[in-house]
């Protein structure tokens, strides 16, 4: 059925919402309860064009969970203009949040000259990975909802302020009068080789970030060879991820690159052609095995290396700063009640199926069997009980992540779990790849973890607010800081490989010392 646009504008309030998503026009009002980013967001959009926004945060696969029957029919394409919606607002809500920014470390970048709204700094400010969030939070870069959700930590914030605490918790013991004149970050992931030892980690809705979303933040990442996790919960669908990969690696191939475009340093290895950018497939199992069936087959279609499931999720956390959004957002509509349930997180009860509550270890089993062959990794290990039995399970890696501080409250940071590894399970070290995310944001850092056994680094939101600043080249020069720093510390350790980065090389006692100890040995 072909509707005009008076008829869809008509449908603007709670007890009628029909929303436009590319041409068609949805029904949503039975499902505004339900919908786990708040009913506010959607009857924002009632009786009008939200394809813009809709893009920003969803795939279009995200419309199958809509009640069946919400189709109202097709927009007469002449209407569309006539219902596009407002950009999002940019502006903070009068609740205070606890939107902004990173605790215990802050970004030097220069005071900006210029007004709100007119943009980020010259990316030659960002000589750091923390200016890219300092960057971001300026100029109107990102919107205020954006932003939260980005800089958004679990509870009272305490995992993502261990993350990035822990790190400075580790000290170098470097070694002097080596000849460190040439020094090679090169390593593997997961039996890939990579120019470095980290990769961008899985985020979900970078539409939020970037227009291009993840296709940007891909054409960036090839452009240095660098690994990418690529989220369940991607804006855009599976397929395009890898199809922008393989076509930003034909243009480089093309043009005869593969090499960095200047060899600042003077570095040998900064001249030297580089290995192709590797992508992996961040898994959510949904509760409905056939979707998680769909999205691995698809993975596995679309050529991505290896499957991350994530473990860490049973339920969303209680990501704090979004809810004062999600609130202040229905304060604005008026709606008292809805504003109220958001507070106590009524999206993490809704029946989305994002999350599977029950996922055990014997889901591993069929998991294992969709994917085929190719490493199944386990993404948000948290003790050495559950490594261990992650190798017992035939996994080939696991992250030790507590997700950016979003997930549990108070969960270990990832180099504490690393040193528990070492001390209660070490015979898994060499049959299980050891991966850590959560608060990097120094490249040099990055040796910590390698000298304590792991095989490679992940990183989160710098990259979202690299990408949201500065698109592709902000990825790229997010990566140049970080193996520029990495590099750097290296020499400065005394060491040219890799291979030479050794536990004795750092002093990890303040963490050893709060590490935890069995009441009676049970490991
Ligand atoms: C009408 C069809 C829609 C459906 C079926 C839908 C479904 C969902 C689902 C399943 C989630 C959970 C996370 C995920 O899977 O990404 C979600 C989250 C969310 N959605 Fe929608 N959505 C719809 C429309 C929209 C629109 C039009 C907007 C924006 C204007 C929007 C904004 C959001 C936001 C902000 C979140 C929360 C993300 C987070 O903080 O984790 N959605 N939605
Ligand atoms: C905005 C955002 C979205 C994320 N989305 C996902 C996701 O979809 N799947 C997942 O496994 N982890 C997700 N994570 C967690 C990251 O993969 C990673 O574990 C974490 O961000 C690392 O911490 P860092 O941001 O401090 O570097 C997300 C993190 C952020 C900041």
């Amino acid at each position: 059925m072909l509707l005009n646009a008076a008829e869809v504008a008509k449908h603007n309030t709670t007890s009628s919402c029909w929303i436009v998503i590319h041409g068609k026009v949805y029904d949503v009002t039975p499902y505004l309860e339900q919908h786990p980013g708040g009913a506010a967001i959607l009857v924002k959009q009632g009786g009008r064009d939200a394809t813009a926004e809709f893009r920003k945060v969803h795939s279009p696969d995200v419309l199958e969970n809509l009640p069946k029957g919400s189709s109202r029919g097709e927009l007469d394409p002449a209407a569309l203009a006539s219902l596009a919606v407002a950009a999002t607002t940019t502006t903070a809500p009068a609740t205070p949040t606890t939107t902004t920014t990173t605790p215990t470390l802050t970004s030097a970048l220069p005071p900006s000259p210029s007004p709100p709204g007119a943009g980020p700094p010259h990316i030659a400010h960002c000589v750091t990975a923390l200016d890219f969030e300092a960057a971001a939070a300026r100029g109107g870069v990102l919107s205020h909802s954006a932003l939260s959700y980005v800089s958004s930590s679990a509870n009272a914030g305490l995992s993502l302020r261990g993350n990035l605490a822990s790190w400075s918790r580790v000290a170098f013991r470097p070694r002097v009068l080596r000849d460190v004149h040439h020094a090679s970050p090169r390593s593997r992931i997961l039996g890939f080789d990579s120019p470095f030892p980290f990769y961008a980690s899985a985020m979900g809705q970078l539409g939020r970030s970037h227009p291009g979303a993840e296709v940007e933040l891909v054409r960036g990442l090839a452009r240095r060879g660098a690994h990418g996790l690529v989220s369940t919960v991607s804006t855009v669908p599976t397929e395009e991820i890898a199809g922008a990969l393989r076509d930003e690696q034909r243009k480089l191939a093309e043009a005869g690159t593969g090499k960095k475009e200047d060899g600042q340093s003077g570095d040998r290895d900064r001249d030297e052609a580089f290995p192709p950018s590797q992508l992996h497939f961040q898994l959510y199992v949904h509760r409905d095995r056939a979707v998680t069936l769909a999205r691995i087959r698809r993975a596995k279609q679309a050529g991505f290396r290896s499957l991350w499931v994530t473990v860490d999720t049973p339920v969303l956390g209680k990501r704090t700063s979004d809810r004062h959004v999600q609130a202040s957002e229905a304060l604005e509509l008026g709606l008292g009640q809805a504003a109220e349930r958001a507070g106590l997180g009524h999206r993490t009860h809704a029946p989305a199926g994002d999350f599977q509550p029950a996922l055990s270890w014997a889901d591993l089993a069929w998991i294992r069997e969709a994917w085929g062959e190719g490493p199944l990794v386990l993404k948000g290990v948290q003790c050495a009980e559950d490594a261990r039995l992650a190798l017992r399970h035939g996994c080939q890696g696991v992250v030790l992540s507590n997700h950016g501080g979003r997930q549990a409250h108070s969960a270990p940071d990832a180099l504490t779990t690393l040193l528990e590894i070492r001390t209660y399970c070490p015979e898994v070290l060499g049959k299980l790849e050891i991966l850590v995310d959560g608060g990097l944001r120094d490249g040099a850092d990055v040796l910590k973890a390698i000298c304590l056994g792991a095989s490679a680094v992940g990183v989160g939101r710098p990259f979202f607010y690299a990408l949201a600043a500065y698109g592709s080249r902000g990825v790229e020069r997010c990566i140049d800081i970080l193996s520029e720093e990495l590099v750097n510390g290296m020499r400065l350790l005394g060491i040219t490989s890799l291979v030479e980065a050794q536990p004795e090389m750092v002093n990890a006692s303040r963490l050893l010392n709060e590490m935890w100890r069995p009441e009676k040995s049970r490991l």
